[in-house]
């Protein structure tokens, strides 16, 4: 349950930034070696330039909208509404996985293949006012739970049929069943678009309890409109003055390509629970020290990258760039074990 709201001093991200520094320094089993920043900051260097990192790759993914229009905004604001806890503990061979177009996707891109099915077939799930009232039918359809070639149901079913009706419900009583009219509220500020978020919606009301303090970590929220600045390309609907604010997205996924490049240390005692069993409640320390510390990583790589010369690079795109070495290489991640917690946060 999300705990009594953060004192709304700052900007949310400041909210997370600070969270995340104060975990950081009291963090008994998670840390961000020094050493491990430099090194991972020289390869992002290095390996962004080559790729030419940028948002214009956004849209090139075929999953994604190719149009930076109104209705890319209702799609990604439904994508990153349902973005959480795809993981499994079943072999990649029994997982939820989506075909479409002869491919086959699996995790966060089974979400978005599975929304993209149902449009092709007159269901249109980022319209606010259909899945503020989607039956628990229509929506076993819309992820096919009921078919005997799906390996196994998406995972927290239940929970994101709650999701959808909390948030559609919203959209249509308050803001005309559109997120773009929330969006217009907040005239070009990230951090107006995720304090209007996370107040709105609860299930996007991403804090904690650390060590009795209140701590907010927003991924979601975040990485809405990190989305919506790379689909737009900082233009139009993603014009916001103040993306570079926005911190990394504290999922479970980044964690494991810091840890590739050094930048974050577990314990040998939290090691050896990751790779025994993983699974954490929402809220354990643990659980709260991995995000933290993968936050406060990607601030330490964004500051190095920074007075290196590379004023360009925030760390929205560190992040992505983060999160597709680790889906690109999961190969070798696959040694660097995961935290498994059942949250609808991230
Ligand atoms: N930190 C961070 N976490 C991210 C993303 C994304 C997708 N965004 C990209 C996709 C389209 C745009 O190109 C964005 O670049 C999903 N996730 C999280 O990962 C987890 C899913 O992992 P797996 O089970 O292996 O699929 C889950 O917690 C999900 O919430 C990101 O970018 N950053």
């Amino acid at each position: 349950m999300p705990v009594a709201s953060t004192p709304r001093t700052t900007t949310p991200s400041k909210r997370v930034l600070d969270s995340a520094q104060f975990i950081s320094r009291r963090s008994h089993d998670v840390s961000v070696p020094t050493k491990g920043i430099l090194h991972a900051t020289k390869e992002i260097q290095h390996r962004m330039k080559q790729s030419n990192y940028s948002t214009s790759s956004w849209k090139s993914h075929p999953l994604n909208p190719k149009t930076a229009d109104s209705s890319a905004i209702e799609w990604i604001f439904l994508i990153d509404a349902l973005n959480f806890s795809f993981w499994t503990s079943r072999p990649t061979n029994e997982q939820y996985a989506v075909t479409l177009d002869e491919k086959t996707y699996r995790g966060y891109w089974s979400l978005c293949a599975a929304v993209n099915r149902a449009q092709r077939e007159g269901v249109d799930l980022a319209d606010a006012r259909v899945y503020a009232r989607i039956s628990e039918d229509e929506l076993r359809q819309v992820f096919r739970t009921d078919d005997p070639q799906v390996q196994e149901e998406i995972p927290m079913f239940q929970e994101r049929l709650h999701v959808l009706h909390e948030v559609g419900r919203v959209l249509v009583d308050k803001y005309q069943g559109r997120f773009a009219n929330l969006l217009k509220e907040c005239h070009g500020s990230a951090q107006a678009v995720v304090e209007r978020v996370v107040g709105e919606f609860p299930c996007f009301r991403d804090e904690h309890l650390y060590r009795g303090k209140s701590v907010a970590m927003y991924k979601r929220a975040q990485i809405l409109v990190a989305d919506l600045w790379a689909c737009f390309e900082g233009c139009g609907a993603g014009a916001f003055k103040d993306i570079d604010q926005v911190t990394m997205f504290a999922d479970y996924r980044v964690p494991q390509a810091l840890y590739h490049f050094g930048a974050l240390r577990y314990s040998p005692r939290l090691m050896k629970h990751l790779r025994e069993d993983g699974k954490l409640p929402s809220g354990h320390p643990w659980e709260v020290e991995i995000r933290a510390n993968s936050i406060w990583a990607v601030e330490c790589i964004r500051r190095q990258l920074q007075a290196d010369g590379c004023k360009d690079i925030n760390a929205v795109l560190i992040d992505f760039y983060m999160w597709d070495y680790a889906k690109d290489n999961a190969e070798a991640m696959q040694d660097i074990p995961i935290h498994l917690t059942r949250s609808v946060f991230y």
